[in-house]
C-alpha cells in the first residue's frame, strides 16, 4: 500500500493523550502501596474469624486472635491482635505476617517496622521483643530488638529499622515479632511510562457496594492510625494507606495530571441516593476538590492539604462524576445535574466528565466530556480503529478511560480464562490495541485522553485479567500491551499529519504525527495479520532524513510475557533507511514506530 502524507497538520495533538487508569484491584494493596504487610491493622474484619487473621500466623505456640479492643489505639482502628505466651514455653514465641503472598527481602536495604502495643493489665514483665524478617522456615534474615514493659497498659508506638544481612532466593518470607518464651511465658501482649495523566481512584473501586462502602477521600488522609480502611469493591479490605494525598503526590512526582473521580450517588449494589438526600454527598465532593485545589484560608479541606505539607494547590482540570453510571443511568439525570451545577458554581474552571453512554440519557447541563469504556476482542479493536472518525465534531470531547482486548471469545467477552479470557496480554491483543490507538491518535482532535485498564494486577491474587503490568512480591512483569502503551506514550507528536487512510476492514493500520520541537516525523504501524505487510511511505517535505530509528514489538500471536519468561516479547531497536519515499515491511503481528527528521 502507498501512504501519501500531507505536510499540513489537521490538528494539534493534546498533551494529555496517553495516560494511565488506576484503581486498587490488588494493585494498590501489595502493589503501588509500599506497605509490605497484609491486613496490617485488622481493618474491617470481624474479630475472632479466620479471615481476621489473614496473613498472620502464630510462631512457636503463641496464642493469637483478633479482638475488638476495649480501649482501641484509635477510633479508626477498633481491632487489635491479642497475643498470649503460654506458660512453660522456651525459645522465641510470637507471631508473623506473610505479606502479600510473600515478602521480598534484600540484604543491605533498610526496613522500617512500626507497631503499637499495650499490656491489658500491668505486669512485671520486662523483656526484649525481637522484630525482624525470617524465611517462613525460620531462618533469620535480619532483625533488631526492642524492650517492652509489662507496666505499659496504654497504647504506645514502637518504630524500629534494621538491615537484613541475607538476600533469600525466595519471597517465602515473613515479618516476625517474638519474645523470649521463658521470660514472657504467661504474658498477654496486644500490631518506570511517561504517562500524562492518572485516573483515580477508580473504576469500580470508587463506587462501593453500598453508599456506606463508597470510597471517601477524607477517610484516606492523615496518620495511618486514623484511617479506618473500607471493604473495597474487589473482595478485600482496602487499608487506604494509599490514599488521596499519596495519589496526588504520586501524580506530581511523575508529572501526570490527575483525572479524579467524585462519587456520584450510585453504588454497585444498585442503590442510588434520592435527589433530596444528595446534599451531604455533594458537600463531600466539594471538600474533596477543595482538598486538591482549594485555598487553605477559605476551606478546611484545603487547610488539611496544607497541613500535610502541600499549601499550593495540585494541578487538576478534569473531575469525573462517578464511574460507568450507565449501570445507574435511570438516576444519573438528577445526580449529574445537581452534582455538576453545585461543583461548577464552586469550581468554574474545572471540566466535568460524564460516565453514562454518550447522550443516553440526555443530560443537563450538557457534558463537555464523556468517559467511554471498551473491553472486547483483539479483532474488535482492529475493526473499530475508526470508532471516533464518524463521531460528530460538535465540541464534545472523549476520554477513552478504559480499553483493553481481554478475550478472544466475542460471544463471552467477560468470561473466565479457558473460555477465551486472557490471563495476560498477548502479542495479538497488543497489536489490536495498537491498531485502535492509531485511530485515537488520528481522532485526537476529539479524544483528549486514553488509558488501558486495569493498569496493575497481582500474579496470583487477582480478580480481573488481563492487566497491563503484573506484580508479585518478587517484582513487576511488563506485558506486550505495556510495551505498546509505552511505545505510543514515549513517541508522541504534538500535531497529527493526515495520510492515506488505512482500510477500515483491513489488518494494517498506521498514524503519522510530527514532533515540531525536534522536526521529527513519527509513524506508528500495527500489522494485526499473520503475514507481513509491505508499505511505501511518500512524504511531501523538502528534506527528509535518510536514516531513522525503528522500534518493533513482534512475536507469536498468542504469546505473552509471563513471570516465568518476562522478556519473551520486548521492543527491538534498529535503524531504517528513510527518505522522501521509503519502504517498510511490517512483520506479521507487529507494532512498529519509525522516527526520522523532516522539514
Ligand atoms: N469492570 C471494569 C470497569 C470498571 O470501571 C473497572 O473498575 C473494571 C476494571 O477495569
Amino acid at each position: 500500500v502507498t501512504v501519501t502524507v500531507s505536510s499540513t497538520a489537521s490538528h494539534p495533538i493534546p498533551t494529555t493523550l496517553w495516560g494511565q487508569m488506576f484503581e486498587d484491584i490488588n494493585s494498590g494493596e501489595g502493589g503501588l502501596y509500599a506497605e509490605l504487610l497484609q491486613n496490617r491493622a485488622f481493618q474491617q474484619v470481624t474479630p475472632g474469624t479466620t479471615a481476621s487473621l489473614n496473613a498472620w500466623q502464630a510462631i512457636n505456640g503463641a496464642g493469637i486472635s483478633v479482638i475488638k479492643e476495649t480501649t482501641p489505639v484509635s477510633a479508626a482502628l477498633p481491632n487489635a491482635l491479642h497475643v498470649t505466651i503460654p506458660s512453660g514455653k522456651t525459645g522465641q514465641v510470637g507471631f508473623g505476617n506473610t505479606g502479600f503472598a510473600g515478602i521480598k527481602v534484600t540484604a543491605g536495604q533498610t526496613y522500617t517496622a512500626s507497631f503499637y502495643y499495650r499490656f491489658p493489665t500491668s505486669s512485671g514483665f520486662r523483656g526484649n521483643a525481637i522484630v525482624g524478617l525470617q524465611t517462613t522456615s525460620g531462618q533469620v534474615l535480619g532483625q533488631t530488638t526492642v524492650s517492652l514493659s509489662g507496666a505499659q497498659t496504654s497504647w504506645t508506638q514502637i518504630t524500629v529499622t534494621f538491615q537484613p544481612t541475607t538476600t533469600p532466593s525466595s519471597t517465602a518470607n515473613r515479618f516476625t515479632i517474638t519474645l523470649d518464651g521463658t521470660a514472657a511465658s504467661g504474658q498477654t501482649v496486644l500490631a518506570e511510562m511517561g504517562p500524562s495523566f492518572f485516573r483515580l481512584p477508580g473504576g469500580n473501586n470508587l463506587e462501593g457496594q453500598t453508599t456506606a462502602n463508597r470510597w471517601q477521600w477524607n477517610a484516606t488522609v492523615g496518620p495511618l492510625v486514623n484511617r479506618p480502611g473500607r471493604q473495597g469493591d474487589w473482595g478485600y479490605v482496602n487499608t487506604d494507606g494509599l490514599g488521596i494525598y499519596e495519589y496526588l503526590t504520586w501524580c506530581e512526582d511523575l508529572n501526570m495530571q490527575p483525572i479524579m473521580a467524585v462519587w456520584s450517588g450510585y453504588s454497585l449494589g444498585g442503590s442510588s441516593v434520592a435527589e433530596a438526600q444528595l446534599g451531604p454527598y455533594i458537600q463531600q465532593a466539594i471538600d474533596q476538590i477543595n482538598f486538591v485545589i482549594g485555598d487553605p484560608a477559605k476551606s478546611a479541606a484545603a487547610a488539611l492539604r496544607s497541613s500535610l505539607g502541600h499549601p499550593q494547590p495540585f494541578a487538576l482540570t478534569y473531575v469525573e462524576v462517578g464511574n460507568e453510571d450507565n449501570f445507574g443511568s435511570s438516576t444519573y439525570g438528577y445526580r449529574w445535574k445537581d452534582i455538576v451545577n453545585a461543583l461548577k458554581a464552586q469550581f468554574p474552571n474545572l471540566h466535568f466528565i460524564a460516565t453514562t453512554l454518550v447522550n443516553n440519557p440526555v443530560l443537563s447541563p450538557v457534558p463537555t466530556e464523556y468517559d467511554v469504556h471498551n473491553y472486547n476482542t483483539p479483532t474488535w479493536f482492529a475493526q473499530n480503529s475508526f470508532y471516533y472518525d464518524d463521531i460528530a465534531r460538535n465540541g464534545m470531547k472523549y476520554f477513552e478511560g478504559e480499553y483493553a482486548a481481554i478475550s478472544t471469545n466475542s460471544s463471552n467477552i467477560f468470561g473466565a480464562v479457558g473460555t477465551g479470557r486472557l490471563s495476560y496480554p498477548t502479542m495479538q491483543s497488543a497489536a489490536g490495541e495498537a491498531a485502535y490507538m492509531t485511530g485515537l491518535e488520528r481522532n485526537s482532535d476529539i479524544v483528549f485522553a486514553a488509558s488501558y485498564a486495569p493498569l496493575i494486577g497481582h500474579v496470583t491474587n487477582h480478580q480481573w485479567t488481563p492487566n497491563l503490568i503484573a506484580h508479585d512480591a518478587n517484582g513487576v512483569y511488563r506485558s506486550t500491551g505495556y510495551y505498546v502503551q509505552k511505545l505510543f506514550s514515549l513517541n508522541r507528536g504534538d500535531e497529527y499529519l493526515p495520510s492515506t487512510l488505512p482500510s477500515r476492514t483491513g489488518t494494517l493500520f498506521w498514524s503519522v504525527v510530527r514532533k515540531k520541537s525536534t522536526n521529527q516525523i513519527i509513524i506508528k504501524v500495527s500489522n494485526t495479520a499473520a503475514a507481513s505487510a509491505a508499505l511505501t511511505f511518500s512524504l511531501p517535505f523538502g528534506t527528509v532524513g535518510t536514516s531513522g530509528t525503528l522500534q518493533t514489538l513482534t512475536g507469536s500471536a498468542t504469546a505473552s510475557n509471563l513471570p516465568t519468561n518476562p522478556n519473551l516479547i520486548v521492543p527491538v531497536n534498529s535503524t531504517i533507511t528513510t527518505g522522501k519515499t521509503f519502504n517498510f515491511n511490517a512483520p506479521a503481528v507487529s507494532v512498529s514506530v519509525i522516527t526520522f527528521t523532516a522539514q
